[in-house]
């Protein structure tokens, strides 16, 4: 008889030893038909029990060790399709990094297994100890023995071989579970014990009423308790008596249930949307991958162009996919797709709780919704036969994912594009370098949209130096001109923008007496002031204090706040406009799910005068009543250690002015700066993006800087200094010794923040034109850094950063 034994291709996820190569397992008879690639299972790894994705499925394993059984499957379907399998290898080989961290990134987090560490008795466990720690539990856990501090004793016990600790894993998919009523009797059935119930009981009657106007249907607990107040216990008193069944239903939680939408209708394109629009649509029609650029000044119209562009997706039963950078973003995007979608919309943001998200997602996966919006890792979303991706905003830097796997959201996408074989459109009214450069190339085709919906021109823009305000005694954040803007904006009954650039932007507690900053004892960062809690913090490592009430240097008790938080600029407009009404958003107002929208709400509704936020206020918002932006410091984001600083600030402030006059009156911005020559500011003043790039791609290639050159940032990080170091001069060698042609090597330097968290960081960048040639040495780097990583030295890689900390 032929062996039909079934193996499986196992990526593992065992933290301490990565590796991109699958293990094969034996798959288990009962299971050998249903176990497929793309699913998660259990497996056993040395002396632990690991998460693992099967990656392919075979009838014979070329290992001739004696090979180990799955010993769980986690899925009753795979939670990766082929494609996004091939993508984690893909990207696992792009970044540098293991296909584990891939996949676990393209799940949502409900996904994830918890890992947890038990002891278990051997049968040479002594009676008492048996009796002390287990007493009839089969099990302790780490956690528990722990609390209880049995963990010294209990790890005595393991040395003695009286226990051992072993590794679970726990899977935290929950599917949510609705009750419903299924009704037993016919109407005159329903009659019959209608007129046999007691005149007290009044529920019951209710109930029955209920069935009788069912006829036949079924209706669920939520809604009996909700349309006729009928509770479970009734519910259940009914099905003791036979007149209904209660049955479990899985339930998708729709975290939008409660937004009402009104409809939205297509509107009319005017003429340079409609030549975006037209030469895009083809693609979708002939399956054609092709990146665009659509570069449109603010208040364009290029959602229109995105939403009629997914409609035309829709029309041919293809799918869509929409990146918007952040959540602030996303109510006014998700009311317009809601409107005119509907249902067929799922939204993926990070606000939804893990329950939610999951129920999104799976609306993807089986169908049931066909176009997906969100933030960065939304790219990964389970749509098959995709027939258009969008990034709007496509510029921001939020689309880069800060730790592994450090992808960038837009090559991912160019990616899938690639796959499905359908066109990308990256939207911005201020491209990256990056993107600008490849449309200058031809490897992207630039579409224009040159004019606002409105026909006005882009709002008026005017610098105001802040030292001369400094100079005339003007201490407030606001200059007299924007003082004066705003008090004649309010008079119109106008609304007011003013944004806080809170990047690069620290406020920290220093002693007037001594000169003492009050500092993280973790991290070369000063702590930040908060006053909701009066404490003070640490932004890196979560080091948290009370707030001081002297100085611990000379015991002074002079402590003074410099900087400025949302807060403070929001006191000073309740005393410079006190009869304005303020909304602030911010870090601390929106944490709460639904803030942004509420926030946002009465702007539009105008219970609000003013919205003062930091940059989260910068994009996209759409107002047509706010005619003047305030932008208070527009500086503080010049001078971060990163070669983008200009491009970054010159793209704020161009996003922020761009909500100024979107209606039908004009609008004006003012800029407060204490540079006001800055290049960056005089071209956003002139909206003149195209010199802006002209003149930043000179800098750019003068100093060997992307997008002329790419980059690799190698980041060594360890508890000593000097073994920090070492090994970022190690590397230095590694690279240097590889000698690939057209390459530079800067470093090692110590990093823009030397010390986080005790860990020392240095970094090596390595500037290269040719990725092939490179591959070889910074795989060697990447095997030589899991040798290193025993010695608890951790190098991170990151291809493309868009930060230098
Ligand atoms: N064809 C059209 N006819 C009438 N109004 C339109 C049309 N297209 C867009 N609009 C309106 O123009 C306004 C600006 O559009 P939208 O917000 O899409 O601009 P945008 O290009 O995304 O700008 P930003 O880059 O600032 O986010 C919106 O109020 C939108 O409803
Ligand atoms: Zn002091
Ligand atoms: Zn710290």
């Amino acid at each position: 008889m032929a062996n039909n034994q079934r193996y499986a291709q196992v990526i593992v996820d065992v933290p301490t030893m990565q590796v991109n190569h699958p293990f094969d397992y034996i798959i288990p008879s009962q299971w050998a038909n249903f176990v497929t690639p793309g699913m998660r299972v259990q497996v056993p790894f040395g002396v632990r029990e690991v998460l693992g994705f099967v990656v392919e499925v075979s009838d014979e394993s070329n290992i001739d060790r004696e090979l180990k059984s799955i010993s769980a499957v986690l899925d009753d379907e795979p939670v990766l399709t082929s494609e996004m399998l091939q993508l984690g290898k893909e990207l696992a080989t792009q970044l540098f990094t293991f296909q584990i961290l891939c996949f676990q990134t393209m799940i949502p987090n409900l996904l994830k297994v918890d890992y947890t560490k038990v002891f278990v008795p051997l049968p040479t466990i002594s009676w008492e100890h048996q009796q002390q720690f287990f007493s009839s539990q089969k099990e302790v856990s780490w956690d528990a023995a722990n609390q209880n501090q049995q963990l010294a004793t209990l790890m005595q016990l393991k040395s003695a071989g009286e226990v051992a600790v072993e590794y679970r894993l726990k899977d935290k998919k929950k599917i949510k579970k609705a009750y419903w009523i299924q009704p037993l009797l016919d109407y005159e059935e329903l009659q019959e014990v209608e007129s046999q119930l007691r005149p007290q009981a009044t529920k019951q009657q209710d109930l029955v009423a209920v069935l009788m106007d069912l006829d036949g249907e079924n209706i669920s607990a939520k809604q009996l308790k909700a349309s006729f107040n009928l509770s479970m216990q009734t519910i259940r008193s009914g099905e003791r008596k036979g007149w209904l069944t209660v049955f479990e239903k899985e339930e998708k939680r729709d975290p939008y249930a409660d937004l009402v939408t009104e409809t939205v209708e297509p509107k009319t394109l005017f003429p340079e949307q409609q030549q975006a629009f037209n030469r895009i649509l083809p693609d979708i029609h002939t399956h054609r991958h092709e990146v665009f650029l659509l570069q449109g000044v603010t208040g364009s119209g290029k959602t229109e162009v995105y939403l009629q562009l997914i409609q035309a997706a829709r029309d041919l039963d293809k799918t869509a996919l929409l990146l918007v950078p952040e959540i602030g973003l996303t109510p006014q995007m998700v009311n317009q797709l809601k409107g005119r979608f509907g249902n067929d919309v799922a939204v993926l943001h990070s606000q939804l709780t893990a329950g939610e998200r999951f129920d999104e997602w799976r609306k993807l996966k089986h169908g049931e919704a066909h176009i997906a919006v969100g933030a960065r890792s939304s790219i990964f979303a389970p749509l098959d036969n995709l027939g258009i991706i969008i990034i709007d905003e496509e510029h921001e830097t939020t689309y880069k994912q800060n730790n592994a796997p450090r992808y960038h959201a837009r090559e991912v996408a160019k990616w899938r594009g690639n796959y499905h074989q359908c066109p990308v459109v990256l939207g911005s009214a201020t491209p990256s370098l990056e993107t600008r450069a490849r449309a200058q190339n031809g490897v992207y085709e630039r579409l224009t949209l040159t004019k606002r919906t409105n026909h006005h021109e882009l709002p008026d823009v005017q610098i105001v130096d802040m030292r001369e305000e400094f100079k005339h005694k003007n201490y407030y954040q606001f200059s007299r001109k924007l003082r004066d803007a705003i008090t004649e904006t309010l008079a119109r009954h106008e609304q007011v923008a003013l944004m806080l650039n809170r990047r690069g932007y620290a406020n920290y507690i220093q002693c007037m007496d001594c000169g003492h900053v009050f500092q993280c004892p973790n991290c070369d960062v000063s702590l930040t002031r908060h006053n909701e809690d009066k404490t003070l913090k640490c932004h890196y490592c979560g080091h948290t204090e009370a707030l001081p009430q002297f100085c611990p240097e000379c015991r002074g008790h002079h402590l003074q706040s410099f900087g400025t938080g949302t807060e403070k600029v929001e006191q000073e407009i309740m005393e410079l406009f006190p009869e304005a009404n303020v909304v602030r958003m911010d870090n601390d107002t929106t944490r709460r799910k639904g803030s942004h929208q509420k926030i946002l709400n009465k702007v539009a509704n105008h219970e609000a005068d003013i919205l003062l936020g930091t940059q989260m206020i910068a994009k996209g918002l759409d107002f047509p009543n706010i005619t003047l932006v305030g932008i208070i410091n527009a500086d503080t984001s010049l001078y971060l250690p990163n070669f983008r600083a200009s491009e970054q600030t010159f793209q704020l402030i161009t996003q922020m002015s761009g909500r100024a006059g979107r209606g039908d009156l004009p609008g004006q911005v003012f800029v407060q700066t204490f540079n006001p020559e800055h290049y960056a500011l005089q071209f956003a003043k002139a909206h003149d993006y195209e010199k802006f790039y002209a003149y930043e791609m000179r800098y750019r290639k003068l100093n060997h800087y992307s997008p002329y050159v790419f980059t690799i940032r190698l980041t060594v990080s360890h508890f000593d200094e000097k073994t920090g170091l070492r090994t970022a001069f190690k590397i230095r060698r590694l690279l240097q010794e590889a000698d690939v042609p057209q390459t530079r090597i800067l470093g090692p330097s110590q990093s823009a923040i030397a010390r986080i968290n005790n860990q020392y960081y240095f970094q090596v960048l390595y500037h290269y034109r040719n990725r092939h040639a490179i591959q070889p040495i910074l795989e060697t780097i990447k095997n030589k850094a899991q040798e290193w990583d025993r010695d608890h030295i951790h190098v991170m890689m990151d291809v493309e950063p868009m930060s230098f900390m």
